[in-house]
């Protein structure tokens, strides 16, 4: 099932949506407190629980789960700075029958983050702040509800103490927080406990693991696809793409370029000479270009012949130095994939005249304005095609590796080489690449990584 990601607004659209067809707040609330206090009670198992209280809404999850908690024969204490300020949660907090105080130390054991949710809007200062600080010095083990209460929930903006969680409980629906940096890493596990919400016109879900299937039975090389990698200036670039893309399923792998390539495998065709006469080829299904290409006029007229060729396409690395809207009125934006690391996409953006703060926001603005698909890589990976968001769950910060790039365009151009599908090849190819990772890690290069694609795709088989 595609898991929805909502912004705060969306989110609270989808609760006024529940309470229309019926449910109360207070109702959603139990069912949210419930749900939670399950998994608190699976890590606690027995220990002590503190929980910190807020003055909002997950406050008011706060003293739920205290109060069942309490029922189910845990210690509990609840923290709680302020009162409640909203009607539901002086509800919850009038219906926990233990006691509150307004500070305390942690107990060690479990503690449970319901500060601020998604209705965290400014910094957290003193009594919060200081909370927040014991908390982060604490050795329990600690789970924040909803989001981290330091973490703005639309923008993944930190505005204040941030502690490590061991375990983050997003209610209701993954906001975009639980998929962006810098907020990200400090969540630790991440759950999602539902509670009976509806979602309409969904336009942003986590990507679901890819199921990548065997060729047919009748399968030849060229039905299985055929991906030619347009090499430019340096040859070591494209080199590394094309071993990454000969594992990921296309069934031909070709390599376009002018030098010798005495360490390439045998198995991959090199072809030097016209590139207008290669790219002629139609059993060409993909195209991949810019690993090692330049920036100079012979790579802005070898980026013009793939444009030209009308062949769906991966653009990356230099390639997104070069591109401007001269060069992509060549081709159909639609077919065309691009994969800026945070560099590459402020230089797109500017070119194409994109103004907007954060990665997220860029990265669907340019897909907006130019009709690219755009794969924003980095720690908190994004790909935006066609008004649809995807987020990924977290790869392996190994990935930080020169080349590591070169592997995914690579696993990326073979996939899309495979069925000419750009969403979904983006999608698989991330996947691959954070399986790649996980099985060659830890300190791999970007070659064994690019080996590792193969065992990737046995995963997702
Ligand atoms: N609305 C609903 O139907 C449901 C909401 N739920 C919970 O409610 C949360 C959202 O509730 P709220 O909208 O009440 O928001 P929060 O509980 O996140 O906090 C908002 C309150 O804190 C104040 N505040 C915000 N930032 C502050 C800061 N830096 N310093 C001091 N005060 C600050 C606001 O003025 C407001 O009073 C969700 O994250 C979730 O935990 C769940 O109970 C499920 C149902
Ligand atoms: N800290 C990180 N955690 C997870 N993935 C990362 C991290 N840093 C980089 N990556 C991934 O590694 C790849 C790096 O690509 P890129 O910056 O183009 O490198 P290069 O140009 O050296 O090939 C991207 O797929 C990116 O998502
Ligand atoms: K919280």
């Amino acid at each position: 099932m595609t898991e929805p990601v909502l912004t705060v607004a969306e989110m609270r659209e989808a609760e006024k949506a529940a309470m229309d067809r019926g449910t109360n707040e207070w109702e959603l609330m139990q069912r949210a407190g419930t749900n939670a206090a399950q998994w608190i009670m699976r890590m606690a198992a027995g220990r002590p629980v503190t929980v910190l209280c807020g003055p909002g809404n997950n406050g008011g999850d706060g003293y739920v789960i205290a109060d069942v908690l309490g029922r189910s024969g845990y210690e509990v204490d609840v923290i709680a700075p302020v009162e409640p300020k909203s009607e539901t949660a002086r509800r919850a907090r009038s219906a926990f029958q233990g006691g509150v105080s307004s500070d305390g130390a942690l107990r060690t054991g479990v503690a449970v983050d319901c500060l601020f949710g998604y209705g965290l809007d400014r910094k957290v200062e003193e009594p919060f702040s200081k909370i927040l600080e014991k908390l982060a010095a604490s050795p329990c083990y600690k789970i924040a509800i909803d989001v981290p209460s330091a973490v703005q929930s639309d923008a993944a903006r930190v505005l204040g103490p941030l502690p490590r969680y061991d375990l983050t409980l997003a209610l209701g629906a993954w906001k975009q927080a639980h998929f962006l940096m810098p907020a990200m890493p400090a969540m630790g596990e991440k759950r999602l406990v539902t509670i009976g919400l509806e979602f309409e016109d969904v336009s942003s879900t986590v990507s679901a693991a890819p199921k990548i299937t065997s060729p047919k039975p009748d399968a030849h090389k060229y039905n299985r696809g055929l991906l030619a990698i347009v090499a430019g200036a340096m040859p070591g670039a494209p080199l590394l793409a094309a071993e990454a893309a000969m594992r990921a399923g296309a069934g031909y792998v070709k390599l376009f370029s002018d030098h010798s390539h005495p360490d390439a495998p045998a198995e991959l065709v090199i072809e030097q000479g016209s590139l207008a006469d290669a790219l002629s080829d139609g059993r060409i299904s993909a195209l991949l270009i810019g690993p090692g290409l330049g920036r100079d006029d012979a790579a802005r007229e070898r980026l013009a012949k793939v444009l030209e060729s009308g062949k769906p396409a991966v653009l990356d690395a230099d390639a997104l130095h070069l591109l401007d809207p001269e060069l992509l009125a060549m081709a159909d934006a639609k077919t065309l994939c691009v994969t800026p690391h945070e560099g590459e996409l402020a230089k797109l953006c500017e070119t194409f005249g994109v103004t907007a703060e954060s990665k997220l926001d860029r990265a669907r603005a340019l897909a907006d304005v130019t009709g690219l698909t755009v794969l924003a890589k980095g720690p908190d990976t994004i790909l935006v095609h066609d008004g649809m968001t995807s987020f990924f769950p977290r790869g392996s910060s190994w990935l930080s590796v020169a080349g590591s790039g070169d592997v995914l365009a690579g696993i990326l151009g073979s996939r899309l080489a495979t069925h000419g599908d750009p969403r979904r090849a983006a999608e698989e190819s991330v996947w691959l690449h954070h399986e790649a990772a996980r099985l060659a890690s830890p300190a791999f290069s970007a070659g064994e990584l690019a080996h590792a694609v193969k065992p990737a795709m046995a995963s997702f088989l």
